[in-house]
């Protein structure tokens, strides 16, 4: 068994997040674009549960409990709860239903319906769920934990990884079970991954900030494609930032700003020896004024890794290879 399925950017804003058509219920099927995180682990919809107010605009679950062994099922006594790092949050119930990514179907996955979303999930309108793709230790269900899509399909898959190649402006495309070899480039290069926090978390080589040296140093980061923004250490960001004529960071908006005539210095990553590079154009978030662009490189602030978001993994072709707790990047 394998899949595949597109990821397209949301259409509104500059890549802030890439959605993937999800079809969920077998009496009565639905397509829900959804926004596949590997920073999180719940599978979570807006649904028939959701307040009107907060579900305004968006695709709503609308669980089928019928009589039948296809039909979904309320899990008795179970809830979950979750908040993100950006402070959005959302709770609910929860269903089993079955859920197809890209052709691949697990009968009864775990299928959280809010009951709550915060206002930035609602005012997302192009969003209507995520897709927790991180490991299952972070799934918020309770009293019985429920594993992700990911976690409950890999045994049927012809191999146990799935892989990332989205796209700066245009729609990409994760596969499920296989490695598409010509989708990429150059040799993937792995690297262990840790389990310890539930996160992809691993370690990379060091950087570079445009056309300065590298800078040969093991830093700890996760892969996070629910993460629009490369977040880096502040001396890092401070020194990249720095290249950028007028660029600084703005204290009511606690980012760097920098003037939208000119274009960011590339960030190159280091992976052992692979150099994976990020092309400047793709550090320009987008405009906040006339004048002013918010950079794609910002802070991680307290957080004891860094986090590659999409402005980074949109510049590789990514192999999350959880039969062998790795992560692999080629150029492309
Ligand atoms: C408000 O929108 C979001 C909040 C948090 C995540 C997960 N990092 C994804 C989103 O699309």
């Amino acid at each position: 068994l394998t899949g595949s399925a597109v990821a397209n950017p949301n259409p509104s804003n500059f890549d802030r997040e890439y959605l993937v058509p999800v079809i969920i219920g077998a009496v009565t099927p639905q397509t829900i674009n959804m926004d596949l995180d590997t920073g999180s682990s719940d599978l979570w919809v807006f649904s028939n549960s959701t307040p009107g107010a907060q579900a305004t605009g968006h695709v709503v679950y609308q669980p089928n409990t019928c009589n039948a062994s296809t039909c979904a099922k309320l899990l008795p006594g179970e809830t979950w709860s979750i908040q993100y790092s950006d402070m959005s949050s959302s709770s609910g119930i929860v269903y089993s239903d079955l859920v197809t990514i890209g052709g691949a179907a697990v009968s009864s996955q775990a299928v959280e319906a809010a009951q709550i979303v915060s206002s930035s999930f609602t005012t997302d309108t192009a969003n209507s769920g995520l897709l927790g793709m991180a490991f299952s230790s972070l799934n918020t269900c309770r009293p019985q934990q429920q594993l992700t899509w990911f976690d409950n399909i890999k045994a049927s898959l012809a191999a146990e990884v799935w892989t990332a190649n989205l796209q700066k402006g245009a729609a990409g495309t994760y596969n499920f079970g296989y490695i598409d070899s010509t989708a990429y480039n150059s040799n993937i290069t792995y690297t262990p991954v840790s389990t310890l926090r539930g996160f992809w978390e691993f370690t990379f080589s060091g950087y570079q900030l445009g056309s300065s040296s590298f800078v040969t140093t093991d830093m700890a980061a996760i892969a996070d494609t629910g993460t629009t923004l490369l977040l880096l250490p502040s001396a890092v960001v401070e020194s990249y930032w720095a290249q950028v004529p007028s660029a600084h960071l703005e204290p009511s908006l606690g980012a760097y700003i920098y003037p939208c005539s000119a274009t960011p210095p590339n960030f190159t990553f280091g992976i052992g020896s692979y150099r994976g590079v990020v092309p400047g154009s793709y550090l320009a978030y987008g405009p906040v004024s006339s004048q002013w662009c918010y950079g794609g490189i910002q802070s991680q602030g307290s957080s004891p890794f860094s986090v590659f978001g999409d402005v980074l993994l949109k510049a590789q072709f990514v192999v999350f290879d959880v039969g062998n707790l790795r992560i692999g990047y080629a150029a492309k």
